[in-house]
């Protein structure tokens, strides 16, 4: 049995995967921790073997610092993160024996939108990411188009794709994206929308697009859930949940 403590659990996230976790034959809900707290000492207390992260982007480190130090493997859901900081986790976790997975996206249909913009990126001249999302959203761009741009440059790479076209003299305003390892990202914040992407791949004469659509967050508990029962499974630290899935 899985022992959980959920950090963020008043969230909108967080309050979906305590709902999913009491719903889970193998998983018990030991702890709601949320902003205030003392997570080490709740975490040891309640008798965690895991903890789930779904809070800010300023307060994700922390945490999973820790849920580490409380003796823990850790899912993190929250985005945000840069290099250094997945260094400092990865370190951490080696000297703690423990296993953390940190995915920018847990929905099936975003790990292989990801999966299939970067197959097709080397294919096509011109590659651009489109995220949008609810306006209370923390951060721009998201850290699912982050890790979509860095698969497409990657793999643009790998391939020796030139450089994408693009004759823009000025562009003042910022309008042409923001670059992510090259490839240009657009962030849209509109009121009913909840997170999708677009990524427009294109050549002469012709256009593909791969979109993926979240409409509720009930989408992302499969792959919490599958992140929960499979993180101790991979030593140290694993970036997306797309190693999870065999893909
Ligand atoms: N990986 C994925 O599939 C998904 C990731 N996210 C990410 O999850 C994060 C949370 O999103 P939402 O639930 O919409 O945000 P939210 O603002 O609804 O919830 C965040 C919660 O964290 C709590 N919190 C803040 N500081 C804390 C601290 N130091 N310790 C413990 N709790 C603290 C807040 O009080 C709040 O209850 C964001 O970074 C978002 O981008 C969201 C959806 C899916
Ligand atoms: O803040 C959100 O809501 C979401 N954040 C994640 C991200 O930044 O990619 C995942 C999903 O898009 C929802």
């Amino acid at each position: 049995m899985l022992k959980v403590a959920v950090i963020g659990a008043k969230g909108r996230m967080g309050t979906y995967v305590c709902e999913a976790v009491e719903g889970a034959e193998d998983m018990e809900l030991v702890a709601r921790l949320d902003a205030g707290d003392d997570l080490a000492e709740v975490i040891k207390t309640a008798g965690a073997t895991h903890a789930v992260d779904f809070t800010t982007p300023q307060t994700a480190e922390a945490n999973a610092m820790a849920a580490l130090g409380a003796g823990v493997h850790v899912v993190v859901g929250t985005t945000g993160w840069t290099e250094e900081a997945y260094a400092r986790v990865r370190e951490a976790a080696a000297a703690a024996g423990k296993s953390v997975l940190i995915a920018p996206n847990f929905a099936i249909s975003a790990v292989l939108a990801m999966k299939f913009a970067a197959a097709a990126a080397p294919y096509f001249e011109s590659v651009e990411v489109i995220e949008m999302h609810h306006p209370d959203k923390l951060d721009a761009p998201s850290g699912t188009a982050i890790a979509t741009a860095k698969g497409i440059a990657a793999a643009r790479e790998a391939a020796g794709a030139p450089a994408l076209p693009d004759n823009t003299q000025t562009d003042e305003l910022g309008t042409r994206g923001g670059k992510v390892t090259g490839v240009p990202v657009h962030a849209v914040r509109l009121r009913g929308l909840y997170a999708s992407e677009e990524v427009l791949l294109g050549n002469p004469g012709e256009q593909l697009v791969v979109r993926t659509d979240c409409f509720d967050r009930v989408s992302f508990m499969p792959g919490v859930l599958l992140g929960l029962r499979k993180v101790a499974d991979y030593q140290g630290l694993t970036i997306g949940l797309d190693a999870f899935l065999g893909l």
